[in-house]
């Protein structure tokens, strides 16, 4: 058993390796356009289901209250939280419709649309990219490898090189973390200096 939990940390640490070796410019990237759709008074909307839905809450509320540095809070909504909302939307239209008709009601053009799905095919997540594509957002997948349909939709595609979900879950959080922290340098760069 112990030699297991040694090859779940070295297949984690691979995995993740072999994610920010391949997509370093990518990141920081994405960073920049975090960066840009918040200077510009738009926001973030994030959405998953599952672990991600706790990743897209996650990430969410580093940006709303503080990540590393005290700086003012930043404009990010997961889409996730309103049981009310998600109820009423899967119980009388479809579960597929629970983050589309939210982007519609809130979404703006130039917001971000940060979605994840490690199969990269989550009917919601799809959907909820092509109403975003329609509004003018920009779309950010966070997906497993390939992409799957999220990749058709994204115009900043994060495909983590696995097809285990748990691994593939472990490196989206630290991507997460990482857009946080480069955000954060882009927009409030003083802050840092005393770190
Ligand atoms: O956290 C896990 C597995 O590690 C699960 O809750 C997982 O997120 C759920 O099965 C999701 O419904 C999977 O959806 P997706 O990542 O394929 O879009
Ligand atoms: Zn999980």
């Amino acid at each position: 058993m112990k030699k297991i939990v040694f090859d779940i940390l070295n297949e984690s640490l691979s995995v993740k390796e072999a994610f920010v070796r391949e997509n370093a410019d990518r990141i920081v990237h994405g960073a920049d356009r975090i960066a840009t759709c918040l200077t510009g008074g738009h926001k973030l909307l994030l959405f998953g289901n599952g672990g991600s839905a706790a990743d897209a809450q996650h990430i969410a509320a580093e940006f709303v209250n503080r990540f590393r540095i005290e700086r003012a809070p930043l404009a990010a909504i997961a889409l996730t939280t309103d049981t009310s909302v998600l109820t009423s939307i899967g119980n009388d239209y479809a579960f597929d419709e629970i983050f589309s008709k939210q982007v519609r009601a809130i979404g703006q053009p130039d917001d971000i649309a940060l979605g994840i799905s490690t199969s990269g095919n989550s009917p919601n997540v799809v959907g909820a990219f092509k109403v975003a594509r329609e509004m003018g957002l920009v779309t950010v997948g966070l997906t497993g490898q390939g992409g799957g349909k999220v990749a058709e939709y994204s115009d900043i595609l994060f495909a983590v090189g696995s097809a285990v979900t748990a691994r593939i879950q472990e490196t989206h959080i630290t991507l997460g973390h990482m857009l946080c922290e480069l955000t954060d340098r882009i927009l409030f760069p003083s802050a840092f200096d005393s770190e």
